[in-house]
Formats: structure tokens, C-alpha cells, sequence
């Protein structure tokens, strides 16, 4: 058997010294006729299988998704094992990308089974000038594997890197801050609702100052939703959650935004919705956004007429209307307005289930103004009340602050925390004041006692002025009933 075997590779062997030989000199259809023929007896003995994965494809030079996730996925699992690499920035993300440069080879493992991929160049065959620059080269990565494997690797492999190098392109990619523009100004073909700036606030969880125990629950919420998806599935339920932040001026809702968007790395849609005009509208603004993102909508008092109490004036202010309009006009008109079921529609109507992995927080100043609808459990999942500066948020603003845990002052601070309402805003500026000017952490928190002690007499002056109000009202109600 042995004896067989080396016959046969030696006559291979042969072979192809004499094909090389002989190669310039035979016609070129026999040549054709003679490459193949070696391509299906080299197919014969070899046990390996390629996949190409083309990097531009189609007749307009699309650049293949596999493409770029394979890109990512080398530049993170693999590029270690590498000795050529080569760095580029791209258009998504300002940080550099670091993958296997041309010509490079690398062996990955999955489940067991060892693939090779090396990156490949195919250059042009013709001279002329190309309108297309990618024309000039075509990059290609090339995988090999044993053949017994090719069902794992075509099927599981290949999803696997299609799933880890999207997920690994979300991570690296620049977040943005969008906010939507008036309808006037959606015009040409390409109109989006939506412009954006890049998302730097620097906002976290551990900057944030608020009770702690509240702080682990919401953390774990939003590491349940990010994991949920085949739950969400499981249940039926489309993947979003919604999050209402109530609470007074100051308090920390906008921070507390900007912190659940940098755990979750997610991109923000600032959603003003004074601008916007119908439900037909919100709908169109409401599909141009993508997954992993927060829609926000600020003072959900102040955006709109959506309480009961304001929609019944509205309804008798547009009964006088009706009257002045063409009969079936007023209808139209009617329909043509955003309404408080268009706003929940699109929270949880069936447009909200496109796309997936959204969360929706709604703030306000003033909780018992909005409409139970528009907040019941469902809509908004959890109610999440930012308070005045607590005893324990206060520690978190003097650590980030003034990078202290403990000093004799606290003590103070905590009887007087507890005796008035202040808001982190109001701590913080009065820690960051003194800060800029003086560096003594004694003199800074000083100055913070003497902040929260003018508002402690502020309180007290102002309660006096209503009692005198109040006792001025029964007075002259009292006269009048004489
Ligand atoms: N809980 C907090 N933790 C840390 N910083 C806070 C907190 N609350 C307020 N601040 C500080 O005060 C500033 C204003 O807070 P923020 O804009 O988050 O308040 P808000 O609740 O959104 O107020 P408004 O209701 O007026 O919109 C922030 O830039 C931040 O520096
Ligand atoms: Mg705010």
C-alpha cells in the first residue's frame, strides 16, 4: 500500500515538473484543458476546502458584510497569532482598526476545528482606468479547512462571524446623539428625519449620585433588557423597555440618560416632539431609528398637549373651528394632528417591535401632570424618582469632586442635607466653585455648608411667605362671607 501511495505522489510529481516544462510552448486550449485536468486530480488528494470571501461584490461594488465583519472579527480574535498587521481608521469609528495586513495568515478555532485564513489580493488583469477605484485591486480573505468540517464552517462558522464581527463593529463604532429636524426641512432622497453630533457626554454610574441600592437595581434592569433578547422572543413581547424619570429640576434625569447610554453603548435619539406635527410624521421619525439605541423625550409635560384636561379644552376650542370648515374637512384635519394615541403607538404600537433592542425614557418635572395611559406598567416599565441630594449621593459628589470618602465636615453635612432640599446640581455647584479657585477639600466643603445654608433660610423664608398668603386669602374670604 505504502510502495502504491509513493508511485502515485512521484508521478504527480513528474507530472508537474514536465506540465511546468512544457507550459509556454503547448496551445492555449490544451493548457486550459491540462489546468483542469491538474485541478481535479490535486482536488483528488487534497483534503481541504476554500471559501472566498470577495470584499466588493455585485455590479455597483457593494462592500460585502461578511466582508467587514470578518475584518473586525480578525482584527480582535485573531490578529494576536499575526506578525503583518496593518492599521486603519474608517468612517465609523475614530479609533484604529488593527487587523492582518495583505498576504498575512492566521489559524482560528471553533468547536474543536482549525480553520486558516489568510488575506489575499487579486490584481487587475487589464491596464485601462478603471471609474471604480476599488477596480485597481480586489482584497479577498481565503479560508481553508478540512472537508469533514465544511457543513460546520458554511453553516455555524460563518454566522458566527457574521454575529460577532456586527457585534464587535457596534462596540467600536462612534456613538451619536441625534436629534430630529422639522418636517420642512426633510427634502430630497435621501431626507432623514434625524441629524447627529457625536455622543461624548461623560456622564456614568459611578459619577452619578443617588441612593445606591436604587442605583444596583437600575443597573440590573438594563443588564437583564441588553441579555433578554431570546426572553423577549420567549414571551412574545417586543424587545424594548421603557424608562420614566420624574423628579425636580437638577436632580439628575439628563445624567442619568447619558449614563445608561454609556453603560449600555447604545446611540441616542433625542426625540422633540414640539417639532413634530402628526403621527404620520412621528411614525416616519420612529422607523428611521435604528436598534440599540435610547429615544428620549424630555419633559414629556411641556412637549405637547396630551393630558386629558388640555385635550378637553382642545376639544371645544376645535368644535368652534369645526363649524367654520367645508364639511368632511374637519375629519382630515382631526387625523392630520399628533395625538396621545399616535405617542402610544409609538411606544408600544406594533411600529415599535421593528428593529428590536430600544429603550424609550420619558422625563418630566411634574409626574401628576401626564396622563396614567401614556405611564402605566407595559409603556413605561419602571418608575425611577430622582430625589434631592440624600446623605449617600452627596458622598458620591464629594468623591468625585473633591476625591474624598471621609472628613470631619461630613457629619455636618449630613444633619443639614437632612434637614432641607437641595439637588445634587445645587451640591455639586457649590463643590465645584470653590474648587476652581481654592484647592483646600476643608475650604471647599466650607463653602458647600454655607450653599446649603442659605438655601435652608431660602426654605424657611419661603414657607412664611405662603402662610402669610394663605392666612391673607382666609382673612379676605372671611370678610367677604360677612
Ligand atoms: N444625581 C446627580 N449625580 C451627579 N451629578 C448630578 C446629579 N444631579 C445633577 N447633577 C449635576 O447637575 C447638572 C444638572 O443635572 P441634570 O441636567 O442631569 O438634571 P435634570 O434632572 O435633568 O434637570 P432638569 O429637570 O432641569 O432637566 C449635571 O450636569 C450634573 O453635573
Ligand atoms: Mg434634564
Amino acid at each position: 500500500m505504502a510502495e502504491s501511495w509513493a508511485g502515485f505522489g512521484s508521478a504527480i510529481a513528474s507530472f508537474l515538473f514536465l506540465y511546468a516544462m512544457v507550459k509556454d510552448h503547448i496551445p492555449f486550449q490544451l493548457s486550459d484543458y491540462l489546468a483542469a485536468f491538474s485541478r481535479k486530480v490535486l482536488s483528488l488528494i487534497n483534503p481541504y476546502d476554500q471559501i472566498t470571501i470577495n470584499e466588493y461584490h455585485g455590479e455597483y461594488m457593494h462592500r460585502d458584510e461578511l466582508y467587514a465583519a470578518a475584518q473586525v472579527y480578525l482584527s480582535d480574535s485573531c490578529s494576536f497569532r499575526a506578525r503583518k498587521l496593518k492599521a486603519e481608521v474608517g468612517q465609523e469609528s475614530d479609533k484604529p482598526l488593527v487587523t492582518i495586513d495583505d498576504y498575512e495568515e492566521v489559524t482560528d478555532t471553533f468547536g474543536g476545528v482549525r480553520i486558516w485564513w489568510s488575506a489575499c489580493m487579486r490584481l487587475p488583469n487589464s491596464k485601462t482606468i478603471s471609474f471604480y477605484a476599488n477596480d485597481e485591486e480586489r482584497k479577498y480573505y481565503k479560508l481553508t479547512f478540512h472537508k469533514r468540517n465544511r457543513k460546520l464552517v458554511e453553516g455555524e462558522y460563518l454566522n458566527h462571524i457574521l454575529r460577532e464581527g456586527r457585534d464587535m463593529k457596534i462596540r467600536r463604532r462612534q456613538r451619536k446623539l441625534f436629534t430630529n429636524s422639522p418636517s420642512q426641512n426633510w427634502y430630497g432622497n435621501r431626507s432623514s428625519s434625524w441629524s447627529h453630533v457625536a455622543f461624548e457626554h461623560p456622564a456614568t454610574f459611578e459619577t452619578l449620585a443617588m441612593d445606591p441600592e436604587k442605583k444596583r437595581e437600575i443597573i440590573d434592569d438594563l443588564v437583564t433588557f441588553r441579555e433578554g433578547k431570546e426572553y423577549y422572543k420567549k414571551i412574545g413581547k417586543a424587545w424594548k423597555r421603557g424608562y420614566l424619570l420624574y423628579g425636580p429640576p437638577g436632580t439628575g434625569k439628563s445624567s442619568m440618560i447619558a449614563a445608561i447610554a454609556n453603560f449600555l453603548e447604545y446611540d441616542v435619539y433625542d426625540l422633540e416632539l414640539t417639532t413634530v406635527k402628526t403621527n404620520t410624521e412621528l411614525r416616519k421619525i420612529f422607523i428611521e431609528t435604528t436598534g440599540k439605541s435610547i429615544i428620549v423625550i424630555e419633559d414629556i409635560d411641556c412637549s405637547v398637549d396630551l393630558t386629558g384636561k388640555r385635550k378637553e379644552k382642545k376639544k371645544e376650542k376645535n368644535d368652534e373651528e369645526k363649524e367654520k370648515k367645508p364639511p368632511g374637512m374637519e375629519e382630515q384635519d382631526e387625523n392630520s394632528k399628533l395625538t396621545l394615541s399616535g405617542l402610544l403607538n409609538f411606544i408600544d404600537g406594533l411600529w415599535s417591535a421593528c428593529g428590536g433592542e430600544r429603550i424609550v425614557i420619558f422625563t418630566t418635572n411634574h409626574l401628576e401632570k401626564l396622563d396614567p395611559a401614556l405611564i402605566r406598567r407595559g409603556r413605561m416599565d419602571m418608575h425611577i424618582e430622582m430625589s434631592y441630594c440624600s446623605f449617600e449621593a452627596f458622598k458620591v459628589l464629594a468623591k468625585n469632586y473633591l476625591g474624598v470618602e471621609k472628613h470631619d465636615l461630613f457629619d455636618t453635612i449630613q444633619t443639614l442635607l437632612s434637614e432641607v432640599n437641595i439637588s445634587p446640581a445645587d451640591v455639586a455647584e457649590g463643590l465645584m466653585l470653590k474648587k476652581s479657585r481654592n484647592k483646600n477639600v476643608g475650604a471647599c466643603l466650607e463653602n458647600l455648608i454655607r450653599v446649603i445654608e442659605a438655601a435652608k433660610e431660602e426654605a424657611k423664608r419661603k414657607a412664611q411667605e405662603e402662610l402669610a398668603a394663605k392666612e391673607k386669602e382666609k382673612e379676605e374670604s372671611t370678610v367677604k362671607n360677612i
